[in-house]
């Protein structure tokens, strides 16, 4: 089985949250269950390298009204397709936005141009390409299955949700220059209440919705967490997958950015992670060390952990946060840092050789969002003996299991699991942690579940492997 996956990001190439992760992992998940991916992404400059070994296969002059030249290469064993057009992608910048960090106006153009070239790829327009199946990433492949359906490609799609707040919505005035038919301006394509919708239209046309948890799969068919689309959602159905983690990447007995490898049975080796992580993050000895690595938002939480860090520290804890986001949270957050100096410790920015450190070396994650598809993080504390504290939605729901006296009692505790994302309940999970964890041989039974359990992607890639099968199995 042949399947062509699109999406805008792809890890280790270029990564701005979890989306990168799954891209980058799954293709060789699913190679052991009979499926060849080839994945197609922009050529953004950190593709140079990539693509300097590659030859191109194909040029159109005219991609939605760019020059672009498709160039074949490899990403590990796995083959990659690069969409070269300097025009759309060749800028400083992000993925998405400028430095400053606005969006490109043009981002419309720079996705269609990418679902485009997807469609004639699935289509078979392309010399040399065969796929049975196209798998469109998120909003910015949400085109793809309506490209692919306008060339009359034999090739089935599957659309996968990985964060239904993010759906490309765009002026209605760019319809005609997509290139699409005056058909698919409707409320079963690509219309979305007056507007064009990208993510919308791949839930309208692909064969297949999936998104990245059961429990999320659920919760979108409702107003609280569909954005919108939740009536198209209940109509249509999707298939809820849990993501999975690399081992290859996310492994704490091989992982280069740790000073101190160790397994379920060397816990005591990451103390001297943790003494890595005090210095890095100017923190003195103490209490239980939690850490966030996280896109500082409202989706995440962070407003409400924001307004617990006082009480935090003046309950004997201790935090090391990564990330990065809203402005005011950023504020927010250096401020305590500022007002508890070795209590607390703040890396604004993107680093994943630190957020791997994080993971090796502090007690517990922080993850109170207020709706999560999947959540990776959490599957990384799980792996690293990092406990996660978790708000009970979408995938984190699937995939913790909260220390409460029965799964204490069975001996399958994994974190802490909360109710509601308010300064309550979190400010109680965080008592929790800490109660937990000045019960040593408790607190080093939830790390061991947590590591012994396989959080690869093998079980998962089965289940996409299958649900390919049954859409390209011919009747
Ligand atoms: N400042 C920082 N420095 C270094 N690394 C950082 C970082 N901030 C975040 N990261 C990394 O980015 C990734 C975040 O992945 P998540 O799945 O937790 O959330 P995200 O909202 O990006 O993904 C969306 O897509 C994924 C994939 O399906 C879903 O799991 C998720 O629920 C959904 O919201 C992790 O690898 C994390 O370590």
């Amino acid at each position: 089985m042949r399947v062509l996956a699109v999406a805008s990001e792809c890890y280790p190439l270029v990564k701005t949250g979890g989306l990168a992760d799954v891209v980058g992992a799954l293709p060789a998940a699913l190679a052991h269950h009979g499926v060849v991916t080839t994945t197609l992404l922009p050529g953004y400059p950190a593709m140079a390298q990539a693509t300097r070994s590659g030859r191109v296969v194909h040029r159109w002059p005219d991609l939605l009204g760019a020059e672009a030249r498709l160039i074949e290469t490899q990403l590990g064993t796995q083959p990659l397709l690069v969409l070269d057009a300097p025009e759309l992608y060749a800028r400083p910048g992000g993925p998405y936005a400028d430095e400053s960090g606005r969006d490109w106006p043009d981002n419309w153009r720079r996705f269609a141009a990418l679902s485009r070239a997807a469609g004639e790829l699935a289509a078979g327009l392309v010399d040399g390409y065969r796929f049975d199946l196209l798998h469109a990433h998120d909003w910015q492949a949400g085109l793809a299955p309506a490209y692919a359906r306008a060339l009359g490609a034999a090739a089935k799609s599957v659309a996968t949700i990985h964060n239904i707040a993010f759906q490309g919505v765009f002026d209605r005035g760019i319809f005609p220059r997509l290139g699409l038919p005056e058909s698919m301006w409707s409320i079963d394509g690509l219309e979305y209440y007056g507007q064009v919708g990208f993510l919308k239209a791949g839930l309208a046309l692909a064969d297949r919705i999936t998104t990245v948890s059961p429990t999320y799969a659920q919760e979108i068919r409702r107003e609280q967490f569909g954005m919108g689309l939740q009536g198209l959602i209940a109509t249509r159905g999707a298939t809820g997958i849990v993501n999975g983690l690399d081992p290859a990447v996310w492994n704490p007995e091989t992982d280069a950015a740790l000073p101190a490898r160790y397994t379920h049975r060397l816990l005591d080796r990451r103390s001297r992670n943790r003494a890595a992580v005090e210095q890095t993050f100017g923190l003195s000895e103490g209490g239980p060390l939690f850490c966030v690595v996280s896109r500082l938002t409202e989706q995440k939480g962070m407003d409400v952990l924001a307004t617990l860090l006082d009480e935090l520290v003046d309950g004997g804890g201790r935090l090391a946060l990564l990330g990065s986001g809203d402005k005011a949270l950023e504020a927010a957050f250096l401020a305590a840092a500022h007002r508890h100096p070795g209590s607390i410790g703040i890396r604004i920015g993107y680093d994943e050789v630190l957020s791997h450190l994080l993971q090796g070396g502090a007690d517990a994650i922080l993850i109170p969002s207020r709706f999560e598809p999947c959540g990776l993080t959490q599957l990384y504390g799980l792996a690293y003996g990092c406990v996660p504290v978790v708000a009970r939605t979408g995938g984190l729901a699937d995939t913790v299991i909260d220390a409460n006296q029965a799964a204490l009692a069975a001996g399958v505790a994994t974190g802490i699991v909360h109710d509601g994302v308010t300064p309550d309940a979190l400010s109680h999970a965080i008592t929790r942690a800490m109660h937990l964890h000045a019960r040593p041989p408790v607190w080093r039974r939830l790390q061991e579940n947590g590591m012994r359990a396989d959080w690869s992607w093998d079980a998962s890639a089965r289940t996409y492997a299958d649900l390919f099968r049954q859409l390209t199995v011919q009747p």
